[in-house]
């Protein structure tokens, strides 16, 4: 969401999203793409309270199977996060946005960061949240997170605080995201994720299916539909995404049924 429309000074534009019923590409033509938080397991309070139900990991489990191996994970948590939600999950990971990859079992990190700067916002950020305990501090090997998920009427003042360190951090961005702003490496996104795993051999020649509910993930729908697959949009926000539906239960319902 834009600061603006935040304030309440512009309203955010309307979806032309399908929601209704659709299909998917037979499985043999296709790779599958998903995201982690608000796809594959409901949004819970605070990042480490989600919780991952067997169903999602069965439909991971046959996933493997009826794809050939063609589908990996594209999530803004570290693969630290990722191995813990889903440890028997052993197909491609891509943790902090596309900062870094797990591609048959070896790690790679795609931006090189200045440590120093990375510990010096860890610092503010927790000294800030030691102050006002009602945030969340999530720390990343590359970054940073300020949640607002309990005080919601202070994005604003967390939106302020996040943009000035972001500006005073060289090779760094400002990332908004679900009540919460990240603090992440320049020229790293969910498109370049998609783009370099549709290369790998496993993956090339198939259409990519990405679903996804974030702000983060919409660089990765329009990524998948530019290589001429499609994106599902998880979740009522506006998105450059064909088709929409309304929860992670209901994408596994449709996952469940498509590779029945
Ligand atoms: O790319 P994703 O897999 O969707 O990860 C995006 C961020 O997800 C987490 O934060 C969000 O989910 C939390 C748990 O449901 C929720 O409490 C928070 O408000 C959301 O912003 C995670 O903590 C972040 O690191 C990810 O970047």
């Amino acid at each position: 969401m834009l600061y603006y429309e935040l304030t309440g000074f512009m309203t955010p534009p309307k979806s032309h999203v399908n929601s209704g019923a659709f299909d998917l590409p037979p499985p043999e033509e296709t790779a599958l793409l998903l995201d982690f938080d608000g796809t594959l397991v409901e949004i819970a309070e605070r990042p480490m309270e989600v919780r991952v139900s067997d169903r999602v990991v069965r439909l991971l489990d046959r996933a493997q199977e009826r794809l050939q191996g063609r589908i990996a994970l594209i999530s803004g948590r570290t693969i630290e996060d990722l191995e813990h939600f889903l440890p028997s999950f052993d197909g491609p990971l891509v943790g902090i946005h596309g900062t870094e990859y797990r591609i048959e079992g070896e790690r790679e990190v795609s931006a090189k960061v200045d440590a120093a700067i990375v510990s010096r916002l860890h610092r503010l950020v927790e000294d800030f949240v030691a102050l006002r305990p009602e945030f969340v501090a999530e720390t990343k090997p590359s970054g940073v997170v300020l949640h607002y998920r309990q005080a919601e009427d202070k994005a604003a003042h967390v939106m302020k605080f996040m943009e000035a360190l972001a500006c005073a951090a060289q090779g760094f961005k400002l990332q908004p995201a679900l009540m919460a702003y990240e603090i992440k490496p320049e020229g790293v996104g969910k498109d370049t994720a998609v783009q370099h795993l549709m290369e790998l051999p496993a993956f090339e020649g198939h259409k990519p299916i990405y679903a996804g509910d974030d702000l983060t993930d919409e660089a990765g729908i329009k990524a998948a539909q530019a290589l001429g697959g499609l994106g599902i949009k998880i979740g009522d926000a506006e998105s450059a995404a064909r088709h929409r539906l309304a929860t992670p239960s209901d994408l596994i319902d449709l996952l469940e049924h498509w590779l029945a």
